[in-house]
C-alpha cells in the first residue's frame, strides 16, 4: 500500500541541531528526510536553508521545517526562492496565522528563543492548520514579483 505520510524537509544550523534532532523523534507519524546539519558543529545555515528550500520548491515535500538560532537567517534564506514562504514562528498564534493567512510552506523556529516544548507545539500547530484561501488567496498572489 502507496504512503500517504505528509514528507517534510528539516534542516539547521549548529545552533538548530538539538532541536531539529528532537523534532526527527517528535514527527515519527510524518515522512522526515533530514538535510542537516548532523552534528553540533559551528556551519553556515545557507548551506542547509538551501537545500530544505529546494526539497519543498521541487514538490517532493510538502512542508520544510528550518531551525537557526533566532531563525532570521533560514527565513531569509528559504524566502530567496520563488515559490517558498517561509514564516518566523515563536509562539503558536504566529504558527496558526502563518498557515491560515500566509499559506507558508516552510516553519522556522528560533532555538534560542523558544523551549522544546514551545518548538514543539509550534510545529503542531504549523502542521495541523489549513490554509483559509479567501480574501488571503489574493494577497499571496500578489507575494511573487
Ligand atoms: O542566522 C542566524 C541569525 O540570523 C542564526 O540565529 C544563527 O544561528 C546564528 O547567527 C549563529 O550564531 P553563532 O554565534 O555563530 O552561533
Amino acid at each position: 500500500m502507496p504512503s500517504t505520510k505528509i514528507k517534510i524537509a528539516i534542516g539547521s544550523d549548529h545552533a538548530g541541531f538539538e532541536y531539529k534532532e528532537m523534532l526527527k523523534t517528535f514527527l515519527s507519524d510524518y515522512e522526515v528526510k533530514d538535510f542537516g546539519t548532523y552534528s553540533p558543529d559551528a556551519v553556515d545555515y545557507p548551506d542547509f536553508a538551501h537545500p530544505v528550500a529546494t526539497a519543498v520548491e521541487s514538490g517532493d515535500f510538502n512542508y520544510g521545517i528550518l531551525i537557526c538560532g533566532s531563525a532570521n537567517g533560514v527565513a531569509i534564506t528559504a524566502n530567496k526562492h520563488q515559490h517558498i514562504r517561509a514564516g518566523l514562528c515563536w509562539v503558536i498564534e504566529v504558527a496558526s496565522l502563518v498557515r491560515k493567512h500566509n499559506d507558508a510552506n516552510v516553519l522556522c523556529i528560533p532555538a534560542r528563543f523558544v523551549s522544546e516544548e514551545e518548538a514543539k507545539e509550534i510545529t503542531t500547530t504549523f502542521l495541523n492548520t489549513e490554509f483559509e484561501g479567501g480574501r488571503h488567496q489574493n494577497r499571496v498572489d500578489k507575494i511573487s514579483c
